[in-house]
C-alpha cells in the first residue's frame, strides 16, 4: 500500500490516477508522496518514508528542494501544463488595462437606473476611457518559457512587436519561436524599449526583486508591467514609488499583498492564472502521472531535481538509489550486491547537476532479509540518500 497525501484543491482526474487498491490518498501520516499545488512545505517536517513531491504547477518556490534532495526525495512539476492558461490571462490583461476595461465596465453599471438616460450619459461619459491600441506596440518578454514562449509568438499575432530576454532559453522552445521575436541581448534593452513587459520567470534567489527603482528608471514612461510570475520578483517600495510618479502606468499582477490593494493604478487577481479547467486538469493528470510512474517503476519524467530516466519495467526486482553525483558510487553499490551473488540484468545511472540516480534490475529471487541487508549496506554508502527495492 502506498500513501499520498495531497494539499489544495486536485483535479478529479488527477485523484483518479490513485484509485486502485495499491493507494490510500490522505489517510497517513508518513505518506509516501505528497501532490500538492500552491501550499507551502517549507515549514511541515519531512516523513522519513516520503520519497516523492509533485508540484501539479509549474514554480517549485513553495517546495524546499534543496532539503528534499538531501533526503534523496525526487521532486517533480508539470511543464507547461498550465501555460496556455497563463498565456490567455496575461494577453487579456495587456488589452483589457490598454482600453480602461475594468474602469469601464465599472462606471457603466453604475449608471443603473438612468432609464432612457443612458445612451446619451455613455455617449458623454465614454470620453474618460479614450485608451490605446496594442497593435505596433512593443511588449517586453522576460523568460522565453513554456508560457513566455506562447505569449511571445501570440502577441505577433495581436500585431505587437515583440522582444524577448532569456539567457537560457531551452532548444525546445527555441525551435517553436516565431523569428520574429526580436532578441534582446541584455534585460536594460527590454527595460529601455518596451511600452509593455511581462514577467515568466521563476522566483530564485536570482530572480529576486529583479524589478526594482534601478531597472524601472531605465523604463519608458508609462509603461505597463505584467507579473503572473511571483510577487517577490518585484521590490514593493520601489513599485510604490513608480507608480505615484507615474513612471509606471499600470502594474498588473497575480499576487495580491495589503499594500498593492490599496494602490492605484494595480490590477490585482487572486492567483489565478493556472484557474481554468483544462490547466487544473492537466496539471493535476501530469502531476499524479508522473508520481505513480515512479513509485511503481522508479522512472522518473519532469523531475526538477534528479535526473529524468526510464528504463523498461520488467517486473524483475529493481533496486533505485538517489545519490550525490560522486565519483566510484556504480562500483561501490555494485560490490555490495556482488557479497550476495545478485546477478545485474540491466542498469542506468544518470546524473543532473550535484545529485544522481541508479536503478540496478537484479535477477536473481532475493529474500527480505537480503533485501534488508543490501538497503542497510547502500545507505552507508556515503553520499547514498534513499534506497528502495520495487
Ligand atoms: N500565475 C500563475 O498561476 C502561474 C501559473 C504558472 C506559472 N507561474 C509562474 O510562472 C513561472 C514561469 O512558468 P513557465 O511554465 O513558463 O516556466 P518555465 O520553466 O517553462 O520557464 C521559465 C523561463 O525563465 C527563464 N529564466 C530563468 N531565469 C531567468 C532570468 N534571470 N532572466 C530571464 N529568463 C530567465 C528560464 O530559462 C525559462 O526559460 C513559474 O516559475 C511560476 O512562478 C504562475
Ligand atoms: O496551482 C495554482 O493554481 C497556481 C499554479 C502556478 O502558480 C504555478 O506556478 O504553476
Amino acid at each position: 500500500m502506498l500513501f499520498i497525501q495531497t494539499y489544495n484543491s486536485i483535479a478529479k482526474r488527477g485523484l483518479a490516477v490513485f484509485s486502485t487498491e495499491c493507494y490510500k490518498l490522505n489517510e497517513a501520516e508518513d505518506p509516501d508522496a505528497i501532490l500538492l499545488r500552491s501550499y507551502s512545505l517549507h515549514n511541515v517536517p519531512i516523513s522519513p518514508t516520503l520519497k516523492a513531491v509533485a508540484r501539479a504547477g509549474a514554480g517549485v518556490n513553495n517546495i524546499p528542494v534543496e532539503k528534499l534532495s538531501e533526503l534523496g526525495v525526487v521532486v517533480f512539476n508539470t511543464p507547461g501544463a498550465n501555460a496556455n492558461a497563463v498565456k490567455e490571462l496575461a494577453l487579456m490583461s495587456v488589452i483589457a488595462t490598454s482600453r480602461h476595461f475594468l474602469e469601464a465596465a465599472n462606471w457603466t453599471k453604475k449608471l443603473v437606473g438612468n432609464g432612457e438616460e443612458i445612451s446619451p450619459l455613455i455617449e458623454s461619459g465614454k470620453k474618460q476611457f479614450v485608451g490605446t491600441e496594442i497593435q505596433g506596440k512593443r511588449l517586453g518578454v522576460i523568460g522565453l518559457g513554456a508560457i513566455g514562449g506562447l505569449v511571445a509568438n501570440d502577441a505577433l499575432a495581436l500585431g505587437m512587436e515583440v522582444m524577448a530576454y532569456d539567457p537560457f532559453i531551452s532548444v525546445n522552445i527555441a525551435w517553436q519561436l516565431s523569428s520574429e521575436v526580436k532578441r534582446a541581448e541584455s534585460i536594460e534593452e527590454i527595460y529601455k524599449n518596451c511600452d509593455y513587459i511581462t514577467l515568466h520567470v521563476p522566483l530564485t534567489d536570482e530572480t529576486r526583486g529583479m524589478l526594482n527603482h534601478q531597472s524601472f528608471s531605465l523604463m519608458k514612461d508609462g509603461v505597463h508591467i505584467l507579473n503572473f510570475s511571483r510577487g517577490e520578483l518585484v521590490l514593493e517600495d520601489d513599485l510604490e514609488a513608480a507608480l505615484k510618479e507615474r513612471k509606471i502606468g499600470k502594474y498588473i499582477t497575480d499576487f495580491p499583498t495589503n499594500r498593492l490593494l490599496s494602490l492605484e493604478n494595480t490590477v490585482v487577481l487572486p492567483h489565478i492564472g493556472a484557474s481554468t479547467k483544462e490547466a487544473e486538469e492537466n496539471c493535476a493528470q501530469m502531476a499524479a502521472n508522473v508520481l505513480k510512474q515512479f513509485l511503481e517503476t522508479g522512472n522518473i519524467r519532469n523531475s526538477i531535481n534528479f535526473p529524468n530516466v526510464n528504463m523498461p519495467y520488467t517486473g524483475k526486482r529493481r533496486l533505485t538509489i538517489t545519490h550525490r553525483n560522486i565519483p566510484n558510487m556504480v562500483g561501490q553499490i555494485t560490490t555490495h550486491l556482488a557479497v550476495y551473488h545478485l546477478n545485474i540484468a540491466d542498469m542506468i545511472n544518470r546524473s543532473k547537476g550535484v545529485w544522481a540516480y541508479t536503478m540496478i534490475d537484479i535477477d536473481n529471487a532475493i529474500s527480505d532479509q537480503v533485501m534488508n541487508e543490501v538497503i542497510h549496506r547502500l545507505k552507508k554508502i556515503s553520499g547514498v540518500k534513499k534506497v528502495r527495492f520495487l
